[in-house]
């Protein structure tokens, strides 16, 4: 059933967010019939627009510019919705800088917004634990906080939404996901661009506040959390919280790239990180004492995200291997090319009695041929509209993983690696050759 009766503000309508993301994504549930023509699609911004000048502003399909309506700043907006037509649900996108989100979402209930509205705010929640315990609390004074949809468009990824179907539908691996059979989690997220046009945002965090404590940390969650009772978003997000409880940061490196003082809005002695490298724990009955290591960084040698769990050697060698057996490894590939590879151990043919390392590998791109990969903000616009929370971030979860990055957020004057290039690991890590997998499923 296609959504219905349902109003979409985006606030920050005239930024780049609405112009490449919101309303595209916005336009393909249109064309696939997600939401139907009862629905509208209003921006709202400083910036002066006449309803045809914003639908120009944007020149997508005749049909869904219909659904276009702009209306300057907040005052008057409710009457202004509800003098189009009658809606049951009112869904507010604040595409707005940070900073603002406080006032803007006192000033939404001034304006009469109440129980049918929901608020799904963008990214970065917070700086620090204090200043993200102060969002929740100023959003929360006004707004439930089942109201409150906080994005983090990584959950939204096909591959990371495929980790507890792997993990809670294959049987297989259940007996093996823990700390008597793994040796190692390992997690791996590469840029090869640096921080482009958004230096002076990027200065302000630093890749730990950009990547790790909310992306790199809520695939930790689902690779390492137990089975829910059911896949309710309250359910899942229970289990999630009780990693977060359990983590423990012990010990990061900061990196920068050459020339970052050059990106435009750096200051020359800037000292924030643009790569890091850390390891943590998980101190609970199943994951205690295996190291888990994280390594995220811009400008770099090429973009992917994957994740490697490298297995124990398994109790007495039989086998001549001249030194030591490979390990079995278990590699998610969650972009830019999806898939999974297994690594085993195989017999050489012939007689040489040899054995060695081989691989069984899927690829979402052959094994789901016709299948659409939506885009991450078609899945979370569509949810979050129609009200599931499975894929959103709670305040809780926001709150607990600042405050266990707390320590690692000090200035420290970071290590230097060429631009374009992987630093060698500044903690001595015997990471897994990500370069390796990362092309496997790559349609050349
Ligand atoms: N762009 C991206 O790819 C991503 C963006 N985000 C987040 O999305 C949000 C929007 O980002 P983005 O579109 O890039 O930002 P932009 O700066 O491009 O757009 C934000 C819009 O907010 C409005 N605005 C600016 N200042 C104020 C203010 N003081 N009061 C009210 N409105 C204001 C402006 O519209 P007007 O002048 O008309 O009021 C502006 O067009 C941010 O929170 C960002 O962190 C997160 C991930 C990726
Ligand atoms: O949230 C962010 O994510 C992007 C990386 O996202 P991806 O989907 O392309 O992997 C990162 O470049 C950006 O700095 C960060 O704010």
């Amino acid at each position: 059933m296609p959504v219905s009766d349902s109003a979409i503000i985006i606030l920050g309508a005239s930024g780049d967010l609405a112009k490449r993301k919101l309303i595209p994504a916005l336009e393909r549930l249109f064309q696939k019939k997600e939401i139907d023509d009862t629905c509208r699609v209003i921006g709202s911004g400083r910036t002066p627009f006449s309803h045809e000048e914003f639908r120009a502003h944007f020149n997508r399909d005749k049909e869904f510019s219909k659904l276009l309506y702009y209306h300057q700043g907040t005052e008057g907006i409710r009457d202004f919705i509800f003098s189009l037509r009658e809606f049951r649900r009112v869904i507010i996108f604040f595409s707005l800088p940070p900073r603002v989100y406080a006032h803007t979402a006192a000033e939404l209930h001034r304006e009469g917004f109440r129980d049918e509205t929901t608020l799904i705010i963008e990214k970065p929640f917070g700086y620090d634990l204090e200043s993200a315990r102060k969002l929740n609390a100023d959003l929360q004074r006004y707004f439930h906080e089942l109201q409150i949809f906080r994005i983090d468009h990584y959950l939204a990824k096909e591959a990371v939404q495929n980790i507890l179907v792997f993990r809670f539908a294959n049987a297989v691996f259940y007996p093996i996901w823990n700390s008597r059979y793994i040796e190692s989690i390992q997690i791996n997220a590469l840029e090869d661009i640096g921080v482009e046009d958004r230096g002076a945002y990027f200065d302000g965090a630093g890749i730990i506040r950009d990547m790790v404590q909310n992306h790199l940390m809520q695939l930790l969650s689902l690779l390492t959390m137990e089975a829910p009772i059911n896949l309710e978003a309250e359910e899942i997000r229970i289990q999630k919280m009780q990693i977060l409880k359990a983590l423990e940061v012990k010990r990061w490196a900061k990196m920068q790239y050459r020339g970052y003082h050059d990106e435009k809005g750096v200051p020359e002695d800037s000292k924030t990180e643009t790569y890091a490298e850390l390891e943590m724990t998980i101190n609970n009955y199943r994951w205690t004492g295996i190291p888990i290591y994280v390594r995220t960084g811009k400008a770099v040698h090429r973009k992917g995200t994957e994740i490697g769990i490298r297995f124990k050697p398994g109790p007495h060698l039989l086998y001549n291997t001249e030194g030591q057996i490979p390990p079995n490894q278990i590699i998610f590939n969650i972009q830019p090319d999806a898939g999974i590879v297994m690594d085993f151990i195989a017999r050489e043919p012939g007689g040489s009695g040899r054995i060695s390392s081989t691989n069984m590998t899927f690829c979402y791109s052959s094994s789901f041929l016709d299948a659409e990969i939506p885009e991450a903000y078609q899945r979370l616009l569509l949810d979050a509209i129609r009200g599931d929370r499975t894929l959103f971030v709670s305040a809780e979860e926001t709150e607990l993983s600042w405050e266990k990055f707390t320590p690692t957020l000090q200035q420290e004057t970071p290590g230097m690696y060429k631009r374009g290039a992987l630093p060698p690991s500044p903690l001595g890590i015997d990471w897994i050759d990500f370069d390796k997998y990362g092309s496997t499923c790559r349609l050349d």
